[in-house]
């Protein structure tokens, strides 16, 4: 079944503006403009630049979900597109992000919405639950917001959104809507079903007729390659990243900093490293390149003498350290005092204890975990049957330790990627 809903503008009285305040947000300040509506709720202008005019204004429609938005929740993908949404406004220095409350759970609310997951964790899908509990798929409607945006001025906006019926809505609220523009995220293994279910069932992103709709292109979808998600009871799913140079040899460097080694770890709860990985490049481990939710990230340093300088420790990502007794006390608690969760666990042949490392990180519920380094850790784990995936990143060089079996120098360009049945195929332009 396809719902394709159309709505008509609300008949209510219009919103009346209650106050104007700046609030200052990691993306610059925003001039908010706060309405009230006559069904109660309150609807947030965030506002930046001159957005009166006939000029379309970049704008966001952002339902309210306390889960995604402010606890950062992976079961949906609110957060990184409100945050997504203010970054691309700040960044095109006019526009407006509008956080509409009483939209909460597709306007069932809140306690209605966490009963739908409930039964979405039965089997239900995200649209199934909510007609489970006697609920409409989707109780929203966009007159509010129509006229909210009327009384700032917008005249006509290029919508960010990919739901076809917001465009609807503002439509028939007296908007113009020049384009939609793709608000897509980085699918996480927790939120890949609902994104499906609403592609699928719902009608996202799907092109609306003849009108003048921008679909936008389809984001990075890693989940191709990350398999499908079977924690055990023992340890998560264990996914291991290798780099592989063109004449087929490993490649030292945990890989090259694209795209979609962004999207893998946005697509997990977990990324682990080892040490030495971290002493020789010093990643990062966080998201940066799609739009998705840092992973947690785990560091196995039994020895405890990794830098606090070091990347992996810094930013808003959150980190934890596996270290066995030998650490010193000092540095531990050193480490603790930056905010770096330190779990200790028993050595094993090679450092910390992989099955005990793997089976805490289960109990702290982590359920998927990309391994991206260094390569004698994902070769432990290989051996030792602790690993349930591996990724093969083919890289455009030969350069590496060992053997040459393909001449250096060669530069590489206009990659065409191709996957058939179980292999991958890579080709490029080479020039000498
Ligand atoms: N009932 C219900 N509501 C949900 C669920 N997941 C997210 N929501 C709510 O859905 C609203 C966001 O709607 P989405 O369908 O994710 O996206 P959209 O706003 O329609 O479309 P975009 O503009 O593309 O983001 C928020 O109010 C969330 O609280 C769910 O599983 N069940
Ligand atoms: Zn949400």
């Amino acid at each position: 079944m396809i719902l394709t809903p159309q709505r008509t503008g609300d008949p209510a009285p219009a919103p009346v503006e209650v106050c104007s305040v700046v609030i200052p947000t990691p993306y610059g300040e925003f001039t908010t403009r706060v309405f009230e509506t006559a069904a109660g709720h309150t609807l947030l202008a965030l506002i930046r630049g001159d957005v009166t005019g006939a000029e379309p204004v970049l704008t966001r429609l952002h339902s309210e979900c306390l889960t995604g938005d402010a606890l950062g929740s992976l079961r949906c993908d609110c957060g990184v597109q409100l945050r997504t949404a203010m970054r691309t406004v700040a960044a095109a220095g006019r526009g407006v992000v509008l956080y509409i409350t009483g939209h909460e759970g597709r306007g069932i609310g809140l306690v209605n919405k966490l009963r739908a997951y409930v039964e979405q964790d039965k089997g239900a899908d995200t649209l199934d639950a909510n007609l489970r509990l006697g609920l409409p798929a989707d109780a929203r409607t966009y007159g509010e917001s129509a006229a909210v945006l009327r009384a700032i001025g917008v005249e006509s906006v290029n919508l960010m959104s990919n739901n076809p019926d917001k465009v609807a809505g503002l439509r028939a609220g007296g908007l113009a809507v020049q384009t939609m523009v793709g608000l897509q995220t980085a699918a996480h293994a927790r939120n890949a079903a609902y994104l499906t279910t609403k592609a699928d069932r719902m009608g996202h992103v799907a092109p609306i007729g003849a009108e003048p709709i921008t679909v936008p292109e389809a984001g990075i979808d890693v989940r191709g390659l990350i398999g499908e998600i079977r924690p055990r009871a023992d340890r998560p799913y264990v996914m291991v990243r290798v780099t592989q140079t063109l004449d087929g040899r490993i490649q030292r460097e945990p890989g090259i900093p694209t795209a979609e080694e962004h999207a893998l770890r946005a697509a997990t709860d977990a990324v682990l490293v080892g040490a030495g990985t971290v002493r020789r490049t010093d990643p990062s481990l966080t998201v940066e390149l799609v739009p998705g939710a840092h992973p947690l990230r785990v560091v196995l340093d039994s020895e405890l003498n990794l830098p606090l300088t070091a990347r992996v420790f810094g930013g808003e990502a959150a980190t934890t350290v596996f270290t066995t007794k030998e650490a010193d006390a000092t540095r531990a608690d050193e480490i603790q005092a930056a905010g770096v969760g330190l779990r200790e666990v028993s050595a094993g042949p090679d450092g910390a204890d992989l099955p005990a490392v793997l089976a805490e990180l289960r109990r702290g519920g982590v359920q998927s975990l990309l391994v991206e380094g260094g390569t004698r850790l994902i070769a432990t784990l290989l051996a030792a049957g602790l690993a349930d995936r591996l990724i093969v990143a083919i890289s455009a060089t030969t350069e590496a330790p060992g053997d040459t079996r393909l001449p250096t120098g060669l530069t590489l360009t206009n990659r065409t990627a191709y996957t058939a049945g179980d292999a991958l195929l890579l080709g490029w332009d080479v020039t000498a």
